[in-house]
């Protein structure tokens, strides 16, 4: 008998190993995988490209529409795409970095992006790892795990600036931090963990020690399902 899809919601801040973990136990797992992160910058992208005033939100809500947001799912090679374009690269330099919480914060944004995430989610045969700010609270409310992943604003600065690379560690922790901020204090959708959802500190934690803890808990589920 072919086992049920699991979905599983991992959450939280910037740096505490979101996207490493949830790749990992996805093909370890054999899921799909889900980057909202990527989607929220593919549209803010859109944004900066076609000239739009990002700290005007109705500017933003207005066109919202427009951009066509497409993500691959295989874990072993993630993609996005917008108007079918790869936009994989564009998506991580600093300036967009530096405005996707002003877009991602305009409720007509999340609430297009949040029905792409769950038709993707639904549609997911085998089951899905989907990673972010809300899952666990507002886009998968009934998944069948949520973790919420955390670690200290040094751990998560190091790790950040180790992958920018050249980067200075303080400017990089004070953007984290102003970033986490936003996140967490937009009134849409906000970055929060959900009540049932099993927190993670990986501050002193290996990655391969957080993926082996994901993995047994998704297996846990999976089984009992
Ligand atoms: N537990 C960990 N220990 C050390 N480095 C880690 C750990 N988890 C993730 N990393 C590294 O930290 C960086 C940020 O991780 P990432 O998964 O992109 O975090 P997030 O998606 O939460 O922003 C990556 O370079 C990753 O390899
Ligand atoms: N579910 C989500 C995922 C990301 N986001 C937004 O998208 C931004 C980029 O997310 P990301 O996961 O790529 O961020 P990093 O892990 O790279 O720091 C976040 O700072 C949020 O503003 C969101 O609002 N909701």
């Amino acid at each position: 008998m072919d086992r049920a899809a699991v979905i599983v919601a991992i959450d939280g801040p910037s740096g505490t190993g979101k996207s490493s973990t949830s790749k990992a136990v996805a093909a370890q797992l054999g899921l799909s995988y889900l980057d909202t992160g990527a989607q929220y910058r593919a549209i803010t992208w859109w944004m900066v490209t076609n000239g739009i005033d990002i700290t005007d939100p109705s500017a933003i809500a207005a066109v919202a529409g427009k951009a066509e947001i497409v993500s691959g799912t295989d874990p072993e090679n993630p993609t996005i795409a917008v108007d079918g374009t790869d936009v994989g690269g564009p998506i991580r330099t600093q300036e967009v970095t530096s405005k996707v919480s002003a877009v991602s914060a305009v409720p007509e944004v999340r609430a297009l992006i949040t029905g792409l995430q769950r038709s993707i989610a639904a549609s997911a045969e085998k089951g899905i790892v989907v990673e972010g700010r809300d899952i666990g609270t507002t886009v998968l409310p009934d998944a069948d795990l949520k973790i919420f992943l955390t670690a200290s604003p040094e751990a998560r600065a190091a790790r950040r600036s180790g992958e920018l690379k050249g980067a200075d560690v303080n400017a990089t922790r004070e953007a984290l931090l102003k970033r986490d901020a936003a996140d967490s204090s937009r009134k849409t959708s906000p970055l929060a963990k959900a009540d049932d959802a099993v927190e993670v500190d990986t501050s002193e934690l290996t990655l391969q020690q957080v993926i082996e803890c994901v993995v047994t808990l998704v297996e846990e589920k999976r089984d009992a399902k």
